[in-house]
């Protein structure tokens, strides 16, 4: 079984516990986290109701970079779609996301919000990790952001199925919103073994990704997990991925590499990593082996 730890982000003194997680499971959560519950249940709403759009409409969500956009049902994962946003930090790619999609002012106004409230958030919580590191201050605020907007389409046919594949995110770190009553979210532990994660109400899950094992020099470990159906419920979750440095490699900063801990991953553009991921099919961090030092 996966003890998910829980991390109070108002509390002070919570390295250890932080950085201890980051290294296994690789996930935890976060509560007084300062998003207002009222603004998740509007950006759920919101969601929900873009993806009741036409499939010629939906599709104008095009890919920045590789796979950013909308990305329909596929032989792999059938039940699953998704719209992205890059970059989620841009207040005016917010506004292109809502433009192509027509999306009314009401949920502009919510996708807008909401993106102003996760941003920050995602950025702290990486100089959190940073800091559990010993490094003092990193910034990760002008880090290019993505937002992923699930929609599983369950049905009684499907319970027992694979909703979305075993992965690892490519970027940095996720702050999940998952959907508050249907489950299916499962992690793998330690021993290769796969545990379900029930949602936690006022909590946020955050899962480490490629980025985060490649740029800590493999101290930080890049989660693995997947989606089953359980139930024949729409189910709907909202990602927030923090990807990697804007213009530079991403590369392990000096204090954590040493002679007993040699650099592990020669340093590397996401982009690249994020075409290599494609190209290779390899889409649970085993992508990371091929830019070994
Ligand atoms: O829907 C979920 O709970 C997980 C989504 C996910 O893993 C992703 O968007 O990368
Ligand atoms: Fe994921």
């Amino acid at each position: 079984m996966v003890v998910i730890p829980v991390v109070d982000l108002a509390a002070e003194g919570r390295g250890q516990l932080l950085l201890d997680a980051c290294r296994q499971p690789g996930c935890f959560r976060v509560v007084n986290h300062g998003i207002p519950a009222a603004l998740q249940a509007e950006m759920k709403a919101a969601v929900r109701s873009l993806f009741e759009l036409p499939d010629d409409v939906k599709l104008r969500n095009d890919h920045v970079i590789a796979g950013s956009g909308y990305v329909g049902p596929t032989i792999v994962n059938p039940l699953y779609e998704a719209f992205g946003l890059y970059d989620a930090a841009s207040p005016a790619d917010v506004d292109a996301f809502c433009s192509c999609l027509d999306a009314p002012p009401h949920l502009r106004e919510t996708i807008r919000l909401y993106a102003s409230h996760l941003h920050p958030l995602v950025a702290n919580i990486a100089s959190k990790i940073a800091e559990s590191l010993g490094l003092v201050g990193c910034s990760f605020s002008d880090w290019p952001c993505q937002f992923r907007m699930n929609r599983y389409n369950f049905a009684p046919e499907t319970v027992g199925s694979s909703g979305v594949q075993i992965h690892t995110d490519s970027g940095f770190l996720t702050v999940l919103q998952e959907d508050e009553s249907v489950g299916g979210l499962e992690v793998m532990d330690a021993n290769g073994t796969f545990a379900a994660v029930d949602p936690l109400p006022g909590s946020l899950l955050v899962n480490l990704g490629d980025v985060a094992k490649a740029w800590s020099n493999g101290m930080l470990h890049n989660v693995k997990h997947r989606v089953l159906c359980k139930e024949a419920a729409t189910r709907i979750s909202i990602a927030l991925f923090l990807l990697a440095p804007k213009d530079g490699k991403v590369e392990a900063p000096a204090e954590l590499v040493g002679s007993k801990i040699p650099r592990l991953y020669r340093s590397f553009y996401y982009e690249d990593y994020r075409k290599l991921r494609f190209s290779s099919g390899l889409r649970a961090g085993e992508a990371l082996s091929l830019l070994a030092a």
